[in-house]
């Protein structure tokens, strides 16, 4: 199994913000991570890629615990596009992609095209190949995602977990994250706000209130009774013969 999380708890002064989380995630699967504001997504992800202490519970990355791996190797392992991910604000573009190849450098392993080749194809798979010399301060909040994420995937590692990735992105380059999403060869774990982007994955797991809720084909899931219940939100599905089903939400 590619990732393991087992009964994974979580308290903070007394209140608990995850409760017996458990579920795995196979190799080269698509899972959308979905559930309202607050119910535990960004705790139980930082969780699972080793930046939390785990209190109660269980994380294993290609069958070894969390915990249990170097800082390099696990770099070299997953790659975690955060929501509020900090960059040095003096680098260029194409530096802050380049950050993705750190954990492949050493002081033995110069740069090669082969670094360059990952970075300049990242840049290109985002849409960011023509301002891969702009500052970073002067890119836009979209641009920048679209650059954290060339990070992860210049990083080039077996699993990569993302927090709400198409945040501040405009339309079309929500549509360019997830044909990538669909595209790139790894196991992804990724937390989703739009039901509609949830269809594009393998498979849902829904958390509210600190816990799982449901888990499966997102057409199965997510239903309007259970659209209903978890997110308090009516809405229907529509089948249309020439598109895939989408979910329309009632105002
Ligand atoms: N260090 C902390 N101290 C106190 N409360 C915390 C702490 N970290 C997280 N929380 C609380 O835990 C809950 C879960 O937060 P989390 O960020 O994991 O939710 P989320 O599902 O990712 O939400 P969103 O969809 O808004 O990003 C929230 O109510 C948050 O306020």
């Amino acid at each position: 199994m590619t990732i393991k999380v087992r009964d994974i708890s979580y308290h903070v002064s007394g209140r608990p913000l995850l409760s017996n989380v458990s579920f795995d995630v196979k190799a080269n699967e698509r899972v959308a991570l979905m559930g309202p504001n607050g119910s535990g997504k960004s705790t139980l992800l930082r969780q699972i890629c080793g930046l939390a202490q785990i209190q109660a519970g269980r994380v294993l990355l290609l069958d070894k615990p969390v915990s249990d791996f170097k800082r390099r190797e696990l770099a070299q392992t997953l790659s975690f596009v955060q929501q509020k991910a900090h960059t040095d604000d003096s680098i260029q573009a194409f530096d802050a992609v380049s950050l993705g190849r750190t954990p492949w450098l050493n002081p033995f392993a110069r740069w090669t095209n082969q670094h360059q080749q990952h970075v300049d194809d990242a840049l290109r798979q985002v849409g960011m190949w023509e301002k891969r010399a702009q500052g970073w301060q002067t890119l836009s909040g979209g641009e920048q995602q679209r650059l954290h994420i060339a990070r992860a995937l210049a990083q080039d590692t077996s699993i990569i977990v993302m927090d709400e990735p198409t945040n501040h992105l405009d339309v079309r380059h929500q549509l360019v994250v997830l044909s990538l999403i669909k595209k790139i060869q790894s196991t992804l774990l990724v937390a989703v706000h739009d039901l509609n982007h949830a269809l594009h994955f393998d498979r849902v797991i829904v958390m509210s209130h600190g816990q799982v809720v449901a888990q499966g084909k997102p057409s199965e899931v997510l239903v309007p009774d259970f659209i209903q219940d978890v997110f308090g939100i009516n809405a229907r599905v529509i089948n249309d013969s020439e598109f895939p089903s989408h979910i329309q939400i009632i105002p």
